[in-house]
């Protein structure tokens, strides 16, 4: 199997703040990927190591073998990184941004890319517009066509669907299936988890620059494949001997964790005891949000 991504031992730091403490995992080619992680985890660190707009301390990393640091053009060749910022010239319309992306990467004659793109992303009308009159939600479809105007055989998305709406996120995961379908290894990061649950098959989760998972999905979901406990009481107040079960709050549910069914019965014995009434009970298979809070708890806070 070829290795798409490879980060072996990265180490980055910015001031006292250990960023990234020592990061190693690889992305095989064919994959959809996702890289998921509270705020700063170290996400977009890592992925400015790979677009090579940031230097690791120590550590290397690479795109299908080529090191993005000592040689650093192919890799900036067989890789297309989607920003979580809006950066864009304010004098180009959005075809002069296309052809002036593909001019850095030496590709003179790409209209008909370009075109195919700009129809796929829905930007077709939106051609000769000038960036600056673009909503946020148009730009951003830009900064993934832009990220895509070279054909890159590996594609890093940075939360692209943060604060788009619902037609340009189908939109844009048809698009991204489609190319994952052809053989583009796709590396996601979003906040959205159930876009990584429906797209990706395996799932790194970054946790104040480490790793504290790394599996395929369904391993991820089935090592974790206790029940979650659902529950409205009333008064609305968790008794202190239950605390260490709480997983979240959610809509005013107590949201517990079971490792057994059976530890409903001591449960519901212990809700008792404190007085508490069930209002509202429901027993479900975690969902990848809840192994999510479980794995990043700060319990290092
Ligand atoms: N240029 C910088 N100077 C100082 N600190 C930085 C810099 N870039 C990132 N950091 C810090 O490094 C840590 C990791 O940030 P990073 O942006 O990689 O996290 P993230 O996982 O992408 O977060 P988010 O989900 O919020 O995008 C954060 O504590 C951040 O404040």
């Amino acid at each position: 199997m070829t290795v798409a991504i490879r980060f072996q031992a990265v180490k980055k730091r910015f001031g006292a703040l250990e960023a990234l403490k020592g990061v190693d995992f690889a992305v095989e080619q064919g994959e959809f990927f996702a890289l998921l992680g509270p705020n700063g985890a170290g996400k977009t660190t890592l992925i400015s190591i790979l677009g090579g707009l940031t230097r690791p301390d120590s550590g290397s990393a690479s795109v299908l073998g080529h090191d993005v640091v000592s040689d650093y053009r192919a890799a900036r060749r067989l890789i297309g990184i989607v920003p979580q910022e809006l950066t864009f010239d304010p004098f180009f319309n959005v075809r002069e941004t296309l052809r002036f992306q593909s001019g850095y990467f030496g590709l003179r004659r790409n209209d008909d890319w370009i075109d195919e793109i700009l129809e796929r992303l829905g930007l077709a009308d939106k051609a000769e517009a000038n960036m600056r009159t673009l909503s946020g939600g148009m730009k951003r479809r830009v900064m993934v066509a832009q990220a895509l105007v070279h054909k890159p055989p590996v594609i890093v998305l940075d939360e692209p669907t943060a604060g788009v709406d619902v037609e340009l996120r189908q939109t844009l995961w048809a698009f991204i299936q489609g190319l994952n379908s052809r053989g583009h290894t796709i590396v996601l990061t979003t906040h959205y988890l159930e876009e990584a649950e429906t797209l990706c098959n395996r799932i790194a989760v970054l946790k104040q620059g480490e790793l504290v998972a790394l599996d395929r999905k369904q391993d991820l979901m089935q090592r974790h494949s206790g029940r979650t406990l659902s529950l409205r009481l009333e008064p609305s107040r968790l008794p202190a001997a239950l605390q260490s079960l709480l997983v979240a709050e959610r809509d005013g549910n107590f949201l517990l964790r079971l490792d057994d069914c059976a530890e409903l019965e001591t449960i519901l014995a212990t809700l008792r005891e404190a007085g508490s009434t069930v209002q509202e009970l429901d027993l479900q298979r975690p969902d990848l949000e809840q192994i999510f809070v479980q794995l990043t708890r700060a319990e290092t806070a």
